[in-house]
């Protein structure tokens, strides 16, 4: 039997159980065993059998600061949104599949390159390698946000058909790993911890899981409340967490009152690209949701260069930024100390070492040894 054949099976018996105290375990295993195949799939295809190999011009040089990828059904206005917002002009048209590879893009905003890709429409069945299926999870995976394109007049069922086929990939979105510390070892079977009461999981279940996955020596402290599925995330170890935002196009062509309520929804930017509504608002939360943060250097008795500031990750410390100006900067050999104005600073300018927290904007001086 295939690995497809086996997920089916695995998939029908689990819809069969009913779920109660009594079928937990049972029901954990199966989850398990799910995981493992669902792996396995994916597995086989970096390693170029299935459906996913021998597809070059499908990949794409990763650019500039961050990368986005824009995602979802047939003629939901990907490309019309990328012609819009880069000079990268790509196909668009009434028909499905009118765009069959990745098409980049580059957005210069407040002072950050972000490359944006449009990508083939994707349709259920698309993991499994319905379409360009595979070849447009795998580039989604590699991006730092995915902008979840819905046709607004469709977007109730579009967006959980999507949220599945990603997450059955090993995609979770906004979400953060759970905090569980799993530590597999060669020797010394397995020492469990809970430091929270357990809802979902227990003791038992999880020894039955790491069985399911030969693992019979690991350290293991759960310190939140998990689920079966959040337990297998951190076993497989092979999950891609990533920020998406739900982007609803065509609201030209839906009830103000529908628009009302899609733009209410948790993570949702409501847009039309017929009518250019909405774009700059779209922009800001992309920007909110891609987390950087810039930096501004300054050389002694020059003014900060507002142009062209370092881009960094939200959280980056002074040894980020020395790293971003020069790989040398940042080794103690070199590095004295640095100055820092801005809103990490106490006082105007601050004088900090490596490992001083940064906000966005703030200007830095670097001073050598
Ligand atoms: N009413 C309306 N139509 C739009 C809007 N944006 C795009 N369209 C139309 O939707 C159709 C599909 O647009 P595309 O940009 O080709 O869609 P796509 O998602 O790239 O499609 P594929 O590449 O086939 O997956 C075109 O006819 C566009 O003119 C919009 O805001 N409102
Ligand atoms: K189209
Ligand atoms: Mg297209």
């Amino acid at each position: 039997m295939g690995i497809q054949e086996r997920i089916k099976e695995i998939e029908l018996e689990m819809s069969r159980t009913q779920k109660n105290k009594a079928t937990e375990y049972h029901l954990g295993l199966l989850k398990s065993r799910l995981a493992k195949l669902r792996s396995q799939l994916l597995e086989g295809d970096s390693a170029g059998k299935g459906g996913g190999g021998g597809d070059r011009d499908f990949e794409v040089v990763k650019y500039g600061d961050a990368r986005v990828a824009l995602v979802g059904f047939p003629s939901v206005g990907k490309s019309t949104f990328l012609s819009s917002i880069t000079q990268t002009q790509s196909e668009a048209a009434a028909y499905e599949f009118t765009t069959l590879t990745c098409v980049p893009g580059i957005l210069n905003y407040k002072g950050a390159t972000i490359q944006i890709l449009d990508l083939p429409g994707i349709i259920e069945g698309a993991a499994q390698g319905k379409g360009r299926g595979r070849q447009v999870i795998a580039t989604a995976r590699s991006a730092d946000l995915i902008l979840l394109m819905l046709d607004a007049t469709k977007a109730n069922t579009q967006a959980p058909l999507l949220e599945r086929e990603l997450e059955s990939v090993g995609i979770r979105m906004n979400k953060r790993p759970p905090n569980v510390l799993f530590k597999p070892k060669k020797t010394g079977g397995i020492a469990f911890t809970a430091t929270v009461p357990l809802t979902h999981m227990n003791e038992k279940l999880c020894y039955g899981i790491l069985h399911e996955f030969k693992i019979h020596n690991a350290d293991i402290v759960i310190r939140e409340d998990i689920t079966v599925d959040e337990f297998l995330d951190v076993v497989e170890g092979n999950r891609q967490y990533i920020r998406c935002l739900h982007v609803v196009n065509k609201i030209d062509a839906i009830t103000i009152e529908e628009v009302d309520r899609l733009a209410r929804l948790p993570n949702t930017t409501v847009i039309s690209c017929n009518l250019n509504l909405n774009f700059e608002r779209l922009l800001e939360v992309m920007w909110e949701y891609l987390e950087l943060c810039r930096v501004y250097t300054r050389r002694r008795g020059a003014p900060p260069d507002f142009e062209d500031p370092l881009v960094l990750r939200k959280g980056a410390k002074v040894i980020d930024a020395c790293r971003a100006i020069h790989r040398s900067l940042a080794d103690p050999h070199n590095f004295r100390y640095a100055l820092v104005w801005g809103l990490s600073a106490k006082h105007d300018p601050q004088r900090v070492g490596l490992q001083h927290d940064l906000d966005d904007e703030d200007v830095i001086q670097v001073i050598k040894k």
